[in-house]
């Protein structure tokens, strides 16, 4: 018998390589997309909801100028006017309104400066967390959530509803660095330094937590020669992807001077598609809230029982990818846009 789709929901930033996963989860049969939940980050909220509008409808333009310039301008993206947004949080969950947004990694307007036309579809009434809270409740254990931006709305999820961390399935974070460098500073990774109070309580929540950390990401990378590929490609997505990924590809260059991009959120997208392209350990993890490595993932191992009381004793342990298939998740992400 076939198993059923898995139902998530993913809490994005959108951004390019949100834009990446969100795409590859609409060309993956294991996944079913309920819904998205949009968070600041990459961009603002209010254009992390339009960007991810824009993603899953279609832009506003009259039928004719949509049927006669339908091929110029590529106007319908996913077409999944079906999948509801639901915008989230404006602030941090301490009410902090000093964001910190990343549009020198992915343009002003958080796809590639590619100036879209604003989408059509609206997001619903409720908030994100709201509905995070709503799905997990309809569907006890079956959900699951993939966050790849900061941790605001999951943690207010968590505070909202007790029996929350009962309810949902699983909580994949594409977050933290775990005994690397971040890439903010040395010390935070970006999704976590944007909230560390909200990462703190999400991962000391006692759900099943998976987290993804840059330790794993860094190892998948998109290389300009597949860049070519997806550009030569008939696939639809494929197609417009390399539209938005100029300005990408030109801060990895620059940034990191890698002949690639990191492929982050694509990366976690697919833990909740194929968890075995990874490894795992356990342990409990704690965020730094302060100070100069405010933002830092520090993992304890339990491989030593310490004599004192510390800040990670009597914590619930989480999952923390160590290893993957890079190879493996390259093809699976080219392949299915590609195929598109
Ligand atoms: O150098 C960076 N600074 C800030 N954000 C970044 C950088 N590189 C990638 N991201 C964004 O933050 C997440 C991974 O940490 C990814 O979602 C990526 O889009």
């Amino acid at each position: 018998m076939a198993t059923e789709p898995k139902k998530i929901i993913i809490d994005t930033d959108p951004g390019v390589d949100d834009a990446m996963a969100i795409l590859l989860a609409l060309r993956s049969p294991e996944v079913e997309v309920i819904g998205l939940t949009t968070i600041y980050g990459n961009v603002y909220t209010t254009l992390a909801t339009r960007n991810a509008l824009h993603l899953v409808t279609k832009t506003r333009f009259s039928l004719f100028v949509s049927v006669v310039f339908y091929w110029f301008v590529n106007l319908e993206i996913a077409g999944r006017t079906d999948i509801p947004v639901a915008e989230g949080s404006h602030v941090t969950i301490t009410q902090g309104t000093k964001l910190r947004i990343a549009d020198f990694v992915h343009g002003a307007d958080g796809l590639g400066n590619q100036n879209f036309h604003p989408p059509k579809g609206k997001p619903i009434k409720q908030s994100a967390a709201d509905f995070i809270v709503e799905q997990a409740n309809l569907y006890p254990g079956k959900i699951t959530v993939v966050a790849l931006g900061p941790l605001t709305n999951i943690a207010l999820a968590i505070q909202q509803d007790p029996a929350f961390v009962k309810n949902i399935g699983q909580i994949v974070i594409l977050g933290g660095a775990f005994a690397v460098n971040g890439n903010v500073n040395p010390a935070a990774e970006a999704n976590i330094f944007g909230d560390p109070d909200a990462a703190d309580i999400v991962f000391t929540c006692g759900a099943d937590v998976v987290a993804v950390g840059i330790n794993v990401t860094h190892q998948v990378v998109m290389t300009d020669a597949d860049r070519d590929k997806l550009v030569c490609s008939n696939g639809k997505y494929a197609q417009y992807l390399c539209k938005i990924l100029e300005v990408y590809f030109s801060y990895h260059h620059d940034a990191y001077s890698t002949k690639g991009v990191y492929l982050h959120d694509p990366t976690a997208l697919l833990v909740a598609v194929n968890p075995s392209l990874f490894t795992y350990m356990e342990g409990v993890i704690r965020v730094q809230t302060s100070g100069i490595t405010r933002g830092l993932t520090l993992l304890y191992n339990k491989q030593k029982r310490f004599a004192e009381i510390t800040e990670w004793s009597d914590k619930p342990s989480v999952k923390v990818a160590v290893t993957v298939d890079a190879p493996a998740v390259v093809k699976l992400f080219m392949d299915r846009l590609m195929d598109s």
